[in-house]
């Protein structure tokens, strides 16, 4: 691929992906860094829709195989037409959650299997893998605590689920830590905004230096 970088960020509900990630975008952006900030599922029109499926509340009979490809699909059409596009392009992608998640909600906190969800996006993403991806880990009744007291959007058919199932989703990311020690790097989401926004904004920026972006 090209000579830009891809970094994906990972956590339970409510551990402050989408709103550090923001104010990290524009921060880095005013600082003279090319970077395209995305979210999975969604970032793009075919994506969006189908994140309008799979997160509909109503849809409390979905399967969860098929919950799985949907998953897959949108990230497919993501991948394609948006994050390799920008990364040839020299950018610095920055996605809100990616093949780690379905590996770890639907893999391990639905019970499909971790290997049987890696390989149908194995499929899909055809070894484009994050280059680092930062773990946002935090207790999931804090995380829960959050977004139902503070968020601005309805709660969807995800968030709705209990909280076994949320701690399973942690439990995964935890199983997902140590197998890949080198890529994904955990930052502790209990600390207040700034302090989470600090650290990771410390993590993203050496890791540029280490590859000399933006001009390697
Ligand atoms: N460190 C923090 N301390 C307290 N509240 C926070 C912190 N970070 C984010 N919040 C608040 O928690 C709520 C959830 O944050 P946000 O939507 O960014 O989380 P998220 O990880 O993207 O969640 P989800 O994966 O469910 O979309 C928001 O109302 C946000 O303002
Ligand atoms: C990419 C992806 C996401 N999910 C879940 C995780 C969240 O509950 C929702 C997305 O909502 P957010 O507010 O944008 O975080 O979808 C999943 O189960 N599997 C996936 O691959």
């Amino acid at each position: 691929m090209g000579k830009g970088l891809f970094i994906t960020v990972e956590g339970p509900e409510g551990a402050g992906k989408t709103t550090v990630l923001k104010m990290l975008t524009e921060e880095l952006k005013d600082e003279g860094y090319p970077i395209v900030y995305t979210r999975e599922p969604g970032g793009i029109p075919i994506a969006e829709k189908i994140r309008e499926i799979i997160l509909d509340k109503n849809h409390t009979e979905m399967d969860p195989k098929t919950e799985a490809l949907l998953y897959a699909a949108a990230r497919r059409q993501h991948l394609v037409e948006k994050i390799i596009p920008e990364i040839n392009k020299g950018n610095l992608v920055l996605c809100d959650r990616f093949i780690d998640a379905s590996i770890v909600y639907q893999g391990y906190a639905r019970g499909i299997g971790m290997d049987s969800v890696y390989m149908i996006n194995e499929f899909a993403v055809e070894n484009v893998m994050p280059d680092l991806t930062v773990y946002f880990d935090i207790e999931p009744e804090t995380g829960l605590r959050r977004i139902h007291q503070h968020r601005e959007t309805e709660l969807n058919r995800l968030d709705l689920e209990d909280v076994q199932f949320h701690r399973r989703v942690r439990e995964g990311y935890i199983l997902l830590l140590r197998q890949y020690p080198d890529r994904m790097k955990k930052i502790d989401a209990n600390q207040p905004l700034d302090a989470v926004k600090r650290d990771v904004k410390q993590l993203v920026t050496d890791y540029f230096q280490m590859r000399s972006f933006p001009n390697n």
